[in-house]
């Protein structure tokens, strides 16, 4: 692909409707637009082509950059007229470039014979750096790639013949795709340079900010708020013939819908969108390998079979060569018998005495004679006959047992690198795996994902509703139909306490560094909740071990003195209670002053050691415990919020952190219908279905980008607002129970457990301020 287009390559001279080839006059505008589009567009948006006009403000030439870039645009303004001159019909041979940067920015660049400028981003024209030409690439070439990116998209195949101008290019999220140089007129946005008297390229920076564009760039924008770098929109509508619907379907096509929602800090856009295009690769490398893998295990149970096969058959062969042995020794036997009883008819014949004179009768006669001898050479040819029919099995037998053995020896060896290369393949799928949830979860930091963890309970049922596949998909059974979901983390019904509690552990840490954190756990009457928030008392849940572990980092960190209080509530019939209290209080009520959300009244305990956080925790299951026998409920028809505040003070570098971890076991979800609530227990079941749906109202709100969020519709979302308005970290367990009967309700949380993942908080925020006045920091114990 040639790097750029000569300023005279089919540029219509200023000039006239009728096309006359006079001088070009003071600004006639460019005479070139001729394509329909996009002259219908601008008749609708009523601008005149000659009215463009370029928003870039010219500062005095008086300081040393400016006379530099003064310098470097008179060089190539002077080639360009020197070479108008030489030659005649405007034969400047100035090239337009576009550079891309590896740190993903666009430079407009001018080559002159070699001389390449490029325009920098306070739009001043700068000596292209000789580094650079490893750092990136250059991209596009002003006249020469097709407009037409969607004529074969609804083909496999693209129809063109492969030629000179067909050729390859990767693309991230894609793989390699097909090439093809289209031959074909595009739009070229010029100005009039009166110096040299010609129509020059403008660059890339300058043409942003020409109305025409500007207009094109918004309709982008407008269409994929997800995509903000309005050079990368300039660019690409350069090469869609500034169509901007073109535009458009290109990057919906490449990208997919993720272009169509706004981040909410607008400025991770871009990084998203690298991190998105760099996931959907690993996801093409996971598929590639995972098929790779399969095949390999094909082969791998193929050369097992055969293997089999072949041991059977060595197996069959030595049974054969016993069989044979079995039979030449009973031959050997029957021959010594043989040899015994021509031995003991020879001795029944007289012994040989000298002739005597008196004749006497022999001890066996001719003919018996004749026949022993007979039978003996019978004997004696059959001996030898079956010896060597013997002798030539035997060899067969030992040659195609060689044969056997150095081909199972051959087998075993392929065996073992087939075993080695799935080995190898499966740690690469690993790595690969490890390396994409890595970088999966690098966006969700960007984006400030809720992190959604899946939480099977154990279940002595001998057939369940759920099958887990992999550590992040559960597979719900429902009616000989599979439903998949996906989750950040799956936790088996054989997970241990420890194992769930590891997964969260990075999150709860970072409230020592001055986050928000919040963990919530979900899921119908009696899947699990409390026993993944609370657990038992020898063997804790997510509550005790992060506190537990939080108290041994403030313990660590010997420069920063730290203050943990604990607070403990339940939200019950949409009132707040107390559980920390002396006295049985009034009820709570929730004020907000700005973002701040606060319960006036309700106890903070200041917590030091294990013996504190027991004792807290005991008080507070005791008081929920007391209000709920008076109330004639179980426990579990209330919302636990456990929230602990720690506040460090660095004294050193001067400032305070002030996290939060709120720990919260939401009351069960469940079906009216199915457990007849009456009276009391169904207003409780109805004040929980209504808080639950408060909640799922809001995290709805939050996957849209509301306006407006409605944490007011309930005291529970009212009260975790801090932890759901974006500068939190939060992690939300769904607890499933595995049994058929739960089928309905497991489907329904595990619904909203993959609905909530895809809601985004944005990027969570330290709360770090420095010191104001270091004893008002100090606080007090309860
Ligand atoms: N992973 C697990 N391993 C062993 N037992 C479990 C597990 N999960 C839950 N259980 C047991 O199942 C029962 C119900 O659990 P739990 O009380 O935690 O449910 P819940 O969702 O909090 O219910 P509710 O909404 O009624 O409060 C308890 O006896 C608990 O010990």
């Amino acid at each position: 692909m040639g790097s750029g287009a000569s300023v005279s390559e089919g540029l219509p001279r200023p000039e006239g409707p009728e096309g006359s080839e006079s001088e070009p006059g003071p600004a006639p505008g460019p005479a070139g637009w001729s394509n329909d589009t996009l002259q219908a567009q601008e008749e609708e948006e009523e601008e005149t082509p000659a009215c463009h006009t370029i928003e870039v403000q010219s500062e005095e030439s008086d300081t040393q950059a400016e006379e530099e870039e003064e310098r470097v645009t008179q060089t190539v303004v002077n080639a360009a007229t020197t070479e108008t001159a030489a030659e005649g019909e405007a034969e400047v041979s100035l090239d337009f470039e576009t550079f891309l940067h590896s740190d993903g920015t666009l430079y407009s660049c001018f080559n002159h014979h070699g001389d390449r400028v490029y325009v920098d981003e306070s739009q001043k024209l700068q000596p292209f750096p000789q580094e650079w030409y490893n750092q990136g690439r250059f991209v596009t070439a002003n006249n020469e790639v097709s407009g037409h990116l969607q004529t074969q998209a609804s083909s496999s195949e693209p129809a063109v013949r492969e030629d000179d101008r067909t050729g390859s290019i990767y693309i991230q999220g894609k793989g390699t795709v097909m090439t093809y140089m289209f031959e074909e007129r595009l739009n070229v946005c010029r100005f009039w340079d009166p110096h040299s008297g010609v129509w020059l390229l403008l660059p890339l920076q300058w043409e942003m900010n020409v109305n025409f564009i500007k207009s094109r760039i918004q309709r982008v924008m407008s269409a994929l708020p997800g995509l903000v770098d309005q050079k990368e929109i300039t660019a690409a509508l350069r090469q869609c013939n500034y169509d901007p619907e073109e535009v458009i379907s290109v990057y919906l096509t490449m990208f997919g819908e993720i272009l169509l929602q706004t981040s909410p800090s607008g400025d991770h856009n871009y990084s998203d969108l690298n991190s998105f295009r760099a996931l959907l690769e690993r996801d093409r490398v996971i598929e590639d390998l995972k098929q790779n893998l399969q095949s390999r295990e094909k082969e791998v149970d193929n050369l097992f079979q055969r293997n089999n096969y072949l041991a059977r058959e060595v197996c069959y062969l030595n049974d054969v060569v016993q069989h044979l042995n079995q039979k030449l020794a009973e031959l050997e036997a029957d021959k010594q018998e043989a040899r015994e009883k021509i031995r003991s008819l020879l001795n029944h014949r007289a012994p040989a005495v000298p002739p005597a004179r008196t004749a006497t009768k022999p001890a066996m006669d001719a003919n018996q004679l004749g026949q022993v001898r007979s039978l003996t050479r019978e004997l004696n040819v059959s001996n030898k006959q079956l010896r060597s029919t013997v002798d030539q099995v035997m060899t067969d037998m030992k040659n195609q047992l060689e044969q056997m053995k150095g081909v199972a020896g051959k087998l075993t060896e392929v065996e073992k690198v087939a075993a080695r290369e799935v080995e190898e393949l499966r740690s690469l799928y690993r790595r690969e795996a490890v390396e994409r949830k890595s970088l999966y979860n690098k966006l969700l930091e960007l984006r400030g994902n809720i992190r959604v963890f899946c939480r099977c309970r154990k279940s002595s049922a001998s057939s369940f509703c759920l099958e887990t596949t992999d550590d992040q998909e559960v597979v719900l059974v429902q009616k000989g139909s599979k439903k998949r979901f996906q989750f950040d983390k799956v936790f088996p019904q054989s997970s241990t306490q420890e194992e769930v509690f590891a997964e969260t552990l990075p999150l709860i840490t970072s409230c020592v560094d001055g986050y928000n954190v919040c963990i919530l756990a979900y899921g119908q009457t009696g899947s699990g909740k409390t026993y993944t928030m609370m657990g038992a008392k020898q063997n804790p849940g997510v509550n005790i071990r992060s506190i537990r572990e939080l108290l041994r980092i403030c313990a660590d960190k010997e420069k920063v003195s730290y203050t943990l209080k604990i607070s403990m509530l339940e939200i019950y019939n949409d009132s707040l209670n107390d559980l920390l209290t002396k006295s049985a209080g009034a009820a709570l009520d929730i004020r907000v002053q700005g973002k701040t959300v606060s319960v006036p009244g309700l106890t903070q305990t200041r917590v030091q050691t294990e013996a504190d956080i027991l004792s807290v925790m005991e008080t507070g299951e005791k008081n929920r415990k007391i209000a709920s026998t008076k109330m004639n409920i179980q426990s579990s028809r209330s919302h636990l919020v456990v929230a602990l505040e720690v506040e460090g003070l660095d004294e050193v570098l001067g400032r305070t952190s002030r996290g939060t971890l709120t720990l919260c076991d939401l009351a069960g979800s469940e079906r009216i219908s199915k457990t007849e609530a009456e009276g009391q227990r169904l207003v409780e079941a109805a004040a929980i279905n209504k808080s639950l749906t408060a909640l799922g109202q809001v995290f709805g709100a939050l996957k849209n980008n509301a306006l407006h969020v409605p944490f007011r519709n309930s005291k529970l979302t009212h009260l975790l607002q801090p932890c759901l308005s974006g500068d939190a970290k939060c992690c939300v367990f769904v607890n499933a129970s595995p049994d058929v009967r739960d089928a309905v309700e497991t489907l329904s949380t595990l619904q909203f457990g993959s609905s909530i993942r895809q809601v985004s908080l944005g990027r969570a925020t330290q709360n770090i301020s420095p010191v104001k006045n270091k004893t008002s920091n100090k606080s007090t114990t309860n």
